[in-house]
């Protein structure tokens, strides 16, 4: 199997990720600010335990090269990923130290602790089906925001996000994250036991990219 086969057997819900209101307000720089804040805030503690799902990938992985694939993406939520949060977030006086210090809101802990919950029972092919809705969902909206002609970047104050996902750095680490991913899903077949676990694992995560959308628009 392939992870373009765990995105077809929950398209349904690949849809309303990818194209959840959220997402369209942003592109259209509509989206009220409070909602994108505390979107933002929550992401800022969704990376932080996104850096340790990561550190876990090194920890699960049993060759050297797979310990050597996660590195990259720990050192980038650590580093850049999170210094765009705390950028934006500088504009409200927020600093780093507050927004480590906000509280988790629901969907972030449920999220979050169910992907760790997933790589420490599972193995690293399981973990990685718990992080691909993220890194594979925002590549997707990210690339879908830049072709469409309705999207707004000039003046729009959500632009540096649109930026950071659709940017070539980040479309090319997803393309090479999904090149090794479907490398580990490769001796699998997806109507196996094993194949349908998985997809359970991409679906529950995708619909966990859903609720988070919809934690952001309900902070209005
Ligand atoms: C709720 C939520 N889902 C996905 C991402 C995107 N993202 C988070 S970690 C990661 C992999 C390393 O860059 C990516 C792409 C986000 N920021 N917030």
């Amino acid at each position: 199997m392939k992870y373009q086969d765990l995105i077809a057997a929950c398209q349904e819900d690949w849809t309303a990720y990818t194209e959840h209101a959220f997402v369209q307000q942003l592109a259209k720089g509509t989206l009220e600010q409070s909602c994108f804040l505390h979107y933002l805030k929550q992401d800022f503690l969704f990376l932080k335990q996104y850096a340790r799902a990561y550190a876990l990938a090194i920890y699960k992985a049993r060759t050297l090269e797979d310990m050597r694939r996660a590195l990259p993406t720990v050192y980038n939520l650590l580093d850049s990923e999170t210094a765009h949060h705390v950028e934006y977030c500088a504009q409200w006086g927020l600093t780093e130290a507050d927004l480590e210090n906000e509280a988790e809101d629901f969907g972030t802990v449920a999220y979050t602790r169910y992907v760790l919950d997933a790589g420490m029972t599972g193995d690293l092919v399981d973990l990685y089906a718990a992080l691909a809705p993220c890194s594979v969902g925002y590549g997707v909206i990210g690339k879908k925001l830049l072709e469409d002609e309705s999207t707004v970047i000039e003046g729009n104050p959500y632009a540096s996000w649109i930026e950071l996902y659709s940017g070539d750095d980040y479309q090319s680490s997803v393309m090479t994250g999904m090149e090794h991913f479907n490398k580990l899903l490769a001796e699998i077949d997806i109507n196996s036991q094993r194949g349908q676990n998985l997809v359970d694992v991409f679906k529950t995560a995708t619909r966990m990219e859903i609720a988070f959308w919809q934690q952001g628009l309900n902070a209005k």
